[in-house]
């Protein structure tokens, strides 16, 4: 149905829908909704379960396992071969059931924040707009778009006034495109997504507003066309996050775990020519060694990673969810979320409830004056009903509210509604004499400003006047007429030249209840709070005091320069912090870098950390205009938060940066993950979406914008920013839980491989047959399954916890060598003290010595080295440490049983265990030590 009507005129378009202007009955739109179905894409459909499966195979380690067990079968190492297949069947139905799991318990959820469209529809009381689920859209109805709504079918415009989409997650491209209804659209060069008349599902209202009629649903829309033709391209495309043209950003979770998985991969690969060309060269081993190569290489492959990632992260988005109404729309971004050390937050309906009201209305001389607020109403009241839009936005509605009937004695001419990037709404109306038009303008202080007939003096008392008001928290408005002979035509940018400024309205914005105990609670956990919002800098720096933030810097978007050396000079600018570790001297006279590392973006205690300002323009018209900042209240060592049991951490100021536009949030975001931070952003505008994008982490609150929601990563369904807190603390369970398991297996399994690489050599035999390896893989991975339900301890919940593969690899080489000593150490003993034993000389002696030697000390490693959870800490065994338990009685009993004869193990001799506990008790104190040491020196 799409495309014959959409190249026609806006009547064709109708008439072709069966349909008119004034929309649908009731009764055709549910014969229609009956015929075309409901406006879902296929995504939302549930996959099946062959589908979830296979999507396994696609893992870096489940495929490299896939490989080596082809390779096994294709030498005919049949039993090598069932075994890694059996393990990455394993792999693939764990990792489908948890992400099913996680599904389901968050689809409930999903359905608090579903999307409703503003459809004009005529039932028995006649016609009406009104709010109906998108799902129940069918091609016909007549809809209104606003600022901030997301297109919700794809649609042929009837009437437009400013409109601008964000078409991102279509094409990539993140600057609002202008559409408008033209009436004989010509083809577009740009292809369907460039003609203007057209908008399409998945995109959403930049600024201004329209009334459409809907040309196509579900997976007749072009998006939903693109997931028929391939999801994986439509969800690409769906998740685009770059916030530009260039290819969607990895975020901090994707990095990290891809960084780690090649590195590892690369081992794997490089080890089965690496065991066949030492076997050859030094033990004359020929091809028969194949399948002992695999297995090794098999030993190295962390392959329950993805099931333990998965795990890990399902099960905590879905008890966020279960407990505090928080939805992880994307399961990484859990991970992110414990990774944060910087949150980005907006102030206007996130620090605040967004419900101003009016205080007062004040001329250009500072005196109560209603005549402004009438004016400011009469704009608010025709950009509302010219425009058409769906709803008005607070400012307007609590204008209106105030000035009561204003507006209606006035005819409406034309209206331009609120753009965040202009920061300005205009009207124009009839009158007030015969043959004239008002223009009413009202917006931002400077915007309007630069649009008066003022002298700079006059200006310059104004902004004065602005941020006196502002100082008191108060929101303002600044509002400006002209008038202008009547004509037909519409009017241009010129007539918003030349204004007569008329004065201020001041609004009160409570703040949300729940932020000061939110912002609290992230400076605990050592996540440094920055302001970017598009109010005035005096009003910010006030919320963030009253929120019992220290406003370090307050920096005008407008002043940080366009550098040409990449985003982290942003941050480097705007922050004072270079790529992290690293003091940049900051831009204004006694600014100084605070150095945070990653990990203490709000705990850093490193230098340069007492040394900010807070900053007003030089001539003392405070935040005005766009002179040279300069510091004009140092703000002393950074303050102390309480973090319970008399602890307190140090907690670095709060940056504003105020009056940034949609792209200034965005280009500060990016500063600072360039600069190696993780960053989140919390924001509920339509003026938030480039930067929900461009942050690892996006979240916005339940009452966000569709399309702010659309954006984030993260919804908290409930009214309470402290949910935040929690969502961080899960981040970092889950983040800390999958730490631990790769610490663990990475460290055991590279000392495993390392010793068996040198047994090998120094032995006549195989230090383990390759089924031997694969059962002692198995146990352990079964073993591991317990990190995902494990409790990691206060410790790791304190900070950001991210997976930085650098520190990862050192601390794998260490323990892992550590590891293989204590492997070694174990069989010199043996030689030395059981003189004349088999040990050394019998294969299955060695073998079963080897192998229970290997999953005891793999057991220990699991108890001493998971995240921040000291023995010391006293708790229960839990799940892990029962595991540990039935993994050692394995390494035990195994060998003892049919099974273990089967697999060619023996019972050990007495003194064999005697000697072990010793090796063992050393082995432990070894690993406390070194644990402790690799605290000290890495944090
Ligand atoms: N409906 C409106 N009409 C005219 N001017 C407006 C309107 N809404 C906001 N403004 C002005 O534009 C400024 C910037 O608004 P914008 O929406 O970009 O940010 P904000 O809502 O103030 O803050 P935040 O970015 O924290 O949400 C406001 O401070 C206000 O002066």
């Amino acid at each position: 149905m799409a495309s014959e009507p959409a190249a026609g005129t806006r009547l064709q378009v109708l008439r072709y829908l069966e349909t008119g202007p004034r929309g649908l009955t009731d009764a055709e739109a549910a014969a229609r909704l009956a015929e075309a179905g409901e406006n879902t894409l296929p995504e939302l459909r549930t996959p099946s379960w062959a589908r979830r499966c296979a999507r396994g195979l696609r893992d870096p380690f489940t495929a490299v396992l896939l490989v080596l067990g082809l390779v096994s079968a294709a030498v005919a190492s049949w039993g090598t071969a069932a075994v890694i297949l059996a393990l990455v069947a394993v792999s693939c139905v764990l990792r489908a059931s948890g992400e099913h799991r996680a599904d389901r318990s968050m689809a409930a959820l999903r359905g608090l924040v579903a999307g409703t469209a503003t459809v004009l529809r005529r039932g028995e009381g006649g016609q009406a707009a009104r709010e109906i689920p998108v799902t129940e859209l069918v091609p016909g109805d007549v809809i209104r778009l606003g600022s901030g709504d997301l297109v919700p079918a794809d649609v042929r415009l009837l009437r437009s006034r400013g409109l601008t989409v964000h078409q991102a997650a279509l094409t990539g491209e993140s600057t609002p495109v202008a559409k408008s209804a033209t009436e004989t659209p010509g083809a577009s060069a740009d292809g369907p997504f460039g003609e203007p008349h057209l908008c399409y599902q998945g995109s959403g209202v930049a600024t201004g507003s329209a009334t459409a009629v809907v040309l196509a649903t579900g997976p007749r829309t072009r998006l939903g066309a693109a997931y028929d033709a391939g999801p994986r391209a439509a969800r690409r495309t769906r998740a685009g996050r770059s916030g530009g043209t260039a290819p969607p950003e990895a975020s901090s979770f994707d990095r990290s775990v891809h960084g780690i998985s090649w590195v590892l991969i690369r081992f794997m690969l490089l080890t089965p020519p690496l065991v066949l060309m030492a076997g050859a060269a030094l033990r004359g081993r020929g091809l028969e060694t194949l399948p002992f190569a695999v297995a090794v290489a098999v030993g190295l492959t962390p392959e329950m990673l993805p099931v333990i990632v998965t795990t890990c992260l399902a099960r905590g988005a879905a008890l966020l969810a279960r407990r505090h109404d928080v939805i992880v729309k994307r399961l990484p971004a859990l991970h992110d979320l414990g990774a944060v050390d910087v949150l980005c937050v907006d102030k206007t309906g996130t620090l605040t409830q967004d419900r101003p009201v009016v205080v007062r209305s004040l001329g250009p001389a500072g005196h109560d004056d209603p005549d402004v607020l009438r004016w400011a109403a009469v704009g608010a009241w025709w950009s509302l009903q010219l425009a058409e839009l769906p709803a008005p936005d607070a400012l307007d509605e609590a204008l209106l509210r105030a000035a009561g009937e204003a507006g209606e004695e006035y005819d409406g001419v034309g209206a331009v509604p609120f753009d965040p990037v202009r920061r300005l709404a205009t009207a124009v109306v009839r009158g007030p004499g015969p043959g004239t038009h008002t223009v009413v303008v009202k917006g931002a202080v400077e915007a309007v400003l630069d649009r008066c007939a003022t002298t700079p003096g006059e200006r310059d008392r104004l902004l004065a006047l602005a941020a006196r008001e502002a100082e008191s928290g108060l929101r303002l408005l600044a509002v400006a007429t002209r008038q202008r002979p009547a004509r037909p035509r519409d009017r241009t940018p010129a007539d918003e030249q030349g204004l007569d400024f008329r004065g201020f309205v001041t609004f009160r914005d409570a703040l949300a209840p729940s932020a000061a105990e939110a912002v609290r609670v992230l400076a605990a956990r050592g996540v440094a709070v920055h302001i970017l919002t598009g109010d005035h800098p005096a009003t910010t720096a006030r919320v963030c005091r009253d929120l019992g933030l220290e406003p370090g810097r307050v920096q005008i978007a407008t002043d940080i320069s366009n550098p040409t050396d990449g985003d982290a000079a942003v941050a480097a600018e705007v922050f004072g912090v270079g790529p992290v570790g690293v003091t940049v001297a900051g831009g204004g006279a006694g600014v100084a870098g605070d150095a945070p590392g990653p990990a203490a973006g709000a705990a850093g205690d490193g230098p340069g950390t007492d040394a900010r300002g807070v900053f007003a323009a030089g001539d003392g018209s405070a935040f005005g205009g766009r002179e040279p900042l300069r510091a004009v209240e140092p703000v002393g060592a950074a303050s102390r938060v309480p973090v319970g049991a008399g602890a307190e951490v140090p907690v670095c100021s709060t940056v504003v940066v105020a009056r940034c536009t949609p792209d200034d949030k965005a280009r500060v975001v990016a500063g600072l993950r360039a600069a190696g931070h993780t960053v989140g952003f919390l924001g509920d505008g339509v003026n938030d979406v480039p930067a929900l994008r461009a942050a690892d982490v996006g979240i916005a609150p339940r009452d966000a914008v569709a399309a702010a929601r659309e954006s984030a990563d993260v919804v908290l369904a409930a009214k309470d920013l402290t949910a935040i807190g929690h969502a961080v603390t899960a981040g970092r369970y889950s983040s800390g839980n999958i730490a631990s398991y790769l610490r663990v297996t990475l460290s055991s399994n590279l000392g495993n491989v390392l010793a068996m690489l040198a047994a090998g050599l120094l032995l006549p035999f195989l230090p383990m047959l390759p089924a031997q390896v694969l059962v002692q893989n198995l146990c352990f991975d079964a073993a591991q399954l317990a990190f995902a339900h494990d409790r990691p301890g206060a410790a790791a919940l304190r900070r950001p916890a991210g997976l930085r593969p650098r520190a990862f690899l050192r601390f794998i080489t260490g323990f892992g060598v550590l590891n293989a000593v204590a492997d070694l150490a174990t069989f010199a003993v043996l030689a030395l003290a059981l003189p004349g034993s088999e040990a050394v000389d019998d294969a299955p002696v060695f073998h079963s010595a080897w192998f229970t030697e290997n999953l005891l000390t793999q057991a220990l490693v699991m108890l001493l080295l998971r995240t921040g959870r000291r023995l010391a800490e006293g708790r229960a065994p839990g799940p892990l440490g029962w595991s540990a338990t039935g993994l050692a009685a394995v390494g035990l009993l195994l060998p003892l049983s049919p099974l273990g004869t089967a697999l060619g193990l023996t019972a050990l001799p007495a003194a064999y265990h005697v000697l072990l506990t010793v090796v063992l008790a050393v082995y432990a104190l070894a690993l406390l030590a070194a644990r402790a040491w690799y605290e000290r020196r890495h944090g």
